[in-house]
């Protein structure tokens, strides 16, 4: 896991400072700024006082005011325009990015939540549209695909429901490949991996504590992913945050081992080990036969802060690149933006029409 994901207490404090200048800025702190990402690895100080900054942090990383991107073709205000220079909409540099891609194999990244799926009120309704697995089966007809999620596999395959993809689940703690792959330039053999085997028994007891713990706020769910827990707060009352993040900071003072970060209206809690999105998406180009390739371009798209590990990755590797999904300017690793789960239909749709004529005229040659 890297630094980013985790919001201690001074990070968390620079997040509230920031959170006030955004009240007359676009970009709303995400992920919290670099200065702060560098010390704090793996602890999780929950020191008595803290508790009111990880409220200001989970209000931060959900804001109200935040003026959307319109859409593309709706009239633009100047910051929203700064923005999307910034970070284009893929649909607009479609032609840029498969140029870029010439001569190269694209390998694609997709997050679930928020990215494939619409983010949605009740965890376990987050389906994806017929529309949208179709357009993800196509992709994987031409290039090798991967799930990367913070779900657990058995719940994100049974969402998803392809077979001949690879998923890593619990934000790449559990990684599988498909039975019979059909990309791969290593020789084929279907891929496992799970780096936080260990921690399996902690994990179900910390659920377990957390369920029991949290049941007094209404509103609230602990969701199992396996080898991490998610305790959701898209539907606690603001006033019951405070209450809340207590009741999970009772819990952890007895799981040093176990570290707490922030999704979208979640707290994630995972094994400290250093693990995440990112390393997951290396650890399958390897697996792929791309590990030192300079004629793969990896894509990954993904819209929340644990994907800010994948599209550091592919920046820092200078390959490949990142798309975040939303609809509001984010400070970002990413290189472009769409603003929705249909924009990322559409991108994908658009990349199999691309390569299909490639293909059919490759193929007279
Ligand atoms: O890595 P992801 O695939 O983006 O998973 C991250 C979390 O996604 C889910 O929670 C989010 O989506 C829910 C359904 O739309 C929404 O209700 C919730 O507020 C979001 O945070 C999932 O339920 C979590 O376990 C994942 O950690």
């Amino acid at each position: 896991m890297t630094k980013q994901n985790v919001v201690p207490a001074e990070a968390v404090a620079a997040i509230t400072a920031a959170a006030t200048v955004a009240s007359s800025s676009p970009l709303y702190p995400y992920p919290p700024p670099r200065s702060f990402q560098k010390k704090y690895v793996s602890q999780l100080d929950f020191a008595g006082g803290m508790i009111g900054t990880w409220v200001e942090s989970m209000k931060a990383s959900s804001p109200t005011h935040t003026k959307a991107v319109p859409a593309i073709g709706a009239p633009v205000d100047e910051q929203s325009a700064a923005w999307i220079m910034r970070y284009p909409s893929a649909l607009t540099k479609f032609e840029q990015i498969t140029s870029a891609s010439k001569g190269k194999q694209i390998v694609m990244f997709l997050d679930y939540d928020g990215t494939l799926s619409p983010i949605v009120e009740d965890p376990d309704s987050a389906f994806m549209t017929d529309a949208m697995r179709a357009a993800v089966r196509n992709v994987a007809r031409y290039f090798p695909t991967a799930i990367v999620t913070g779900r657990c596999l058995e719940k994100v395959i049974d969402f998803v429901g392809l077979t001949e993809l690879y998923y890593a689940g619990s934000h790449g703690m559990d990684i599988k490949g498909p039975a019979k792959p059909r990309h791969t330039k290593a020789k084929a053999k279907s891929v496992l991996f799970q780096p936080a085997r260990e921690f399996l028994p902690m994990i179900d007891g910390v659920y377990k504590s957390l369920l029991e713990r949290t049941k007094s706020t209404a509103g609230a769910k602990v969701e199992n992913n396996k080898f991490c827990v998610s305790v959701h707060f898209r539907c606690v009352e603001e006033k019951s945050w405070g209450a809340l993040i207590e009741q999970v900071r009772s819990v952890l003072k007895e799981y040093p081992k176990l570290r707490l970060t922030q999704g979208r209206k979640v707290l994630e809690i995972r094994p400290t080990i250093k693990w995440d999105k990112g390393k997951a998406l290396e650890f399958l180009l390897e697996s792929l036969g791309f590990a030192d390739c300079k004629d793969v371009m990896p894509v990954y798209i993904g819209d929340d802060r644990t994907d800010e590990d994948a599209f550091k990755v592919l920046r820092d590797r200078g390959q490949g690149l990142g798309i975040l999904v939303s609809k509001f300017p984010k400070e970002t690793n990413a290189t472009y933006s769409l603003q929705e789960p249909t924009e990322v239909k559409d991108f994908l749709v658009r990349l199999v029409e691309w390569k299909r004529p490639t293909m059919k005229s490759r193929s007279k040659v």
